[in-house]
């Protein structure tokens, strides 16, 4: 085993286009394998930015990031997806769930893009079954269209759909803003085993500092970021 870290970045500067200030400017940030990290900052701080970047859908315009020892910017775009499908699962803010495919079609959408993900899952319906299981969705709930299901269930599908194939990568963008605490904590609780029964590293965003203590680490953006938010 070698010890290169799952994630690393260094040197990063990336503005937005027609933006007159840099968004983000970090002169370097590792993520381990299995680790689970804690990331905050305010409104407006680059967050969703940084996960995008890390996770190759932006590309920085100086710098290095790398996914398994992968520089993102020294693959074409098809690679990019590939790497990205295969070694990331992504927890959007919105969800991002297909509205008239059912619940089970939505966990199953990574093995479709990724015959990495599609064999680390074994029978990919049975596991699709089984982490829905796991997030307390029904079995009747799983052939529901995802349209149809409340906001709480569709967080849930979402974060079943990162995680089957075990990607070695979680990456979680406020997941749990439409959950209320009771739904939330569940949530969290069932988030995290299943990101150690799988061996994900989980990279979580959120603006609620009282699921921070979960995680092993904690990190604010304003700490690593050097570019001035808000100018
Ligand atoms: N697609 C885009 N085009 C141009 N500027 C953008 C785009 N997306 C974000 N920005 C800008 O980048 C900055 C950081 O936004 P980002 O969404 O990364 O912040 P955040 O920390 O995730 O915020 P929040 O906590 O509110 O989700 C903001 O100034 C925002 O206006």
């Amino acid at each position: 085993m070698t010890n290169t870290p799952l994630l690393s970045l260094q040197d990063l500067r990336f503005r937005w286009p027609r933006a007159e200030h840099d968004c983000l400017t970090i002169p370097h940030f590792e993520l381990h394998a299995g680790e689970t990290l804690f990331l905050r900052g305010p409104s407006g701080a680059g967050k969703s930015t940084l996960l995008s970047l890390l996770a190759g859908v932006l590309t920085a315009s100086q710098g290095q990031v790398s996914l398994l020892g992968q520089d993102w910017r020294k693959l074409g775009t098809a690679r990019r997806d590939r790497h990205r499908a295969d070694h990331v699962g992504y927890i959007f803010q919105q969800f991002n769930l297909l509205p008239y495919r059912s619940a089970l079609d939505n966990v199953l959408l990574p093995c479709g893009f990724s015959a990495r993900r599609r064999e680390r899952a074994g029978q990919p319906r049975e596991a699709a079954q089984a982490l829905l299981a796991r997030m307390g969705l029904s079995a009747q709930d799983w052939q529901r269209k995802a349209s149809e299901l409340s906001v709480g269930q569709q967080q849930r599908v979402a974060a079943a759909r990162a995680l089957i194939g075990a990607p070695e990568l979680v990456i979680a963008d406020e997941p749990t803003s439409a959950m209320d605490e009771a739904l939330r904590d569940a949530f969290m609780t069932l988030l995290l085993e299943a990101c150690a029964a799988a061996g994900s590293a989980l990279l979580f965003v959120s603006h609620d500092a009282r699921l921070a203590s979960a995680f092993q680490r904690q990190l604010d953006l304003a700490a690593i970021n050097e570019a001035k938010a808000g100018l």
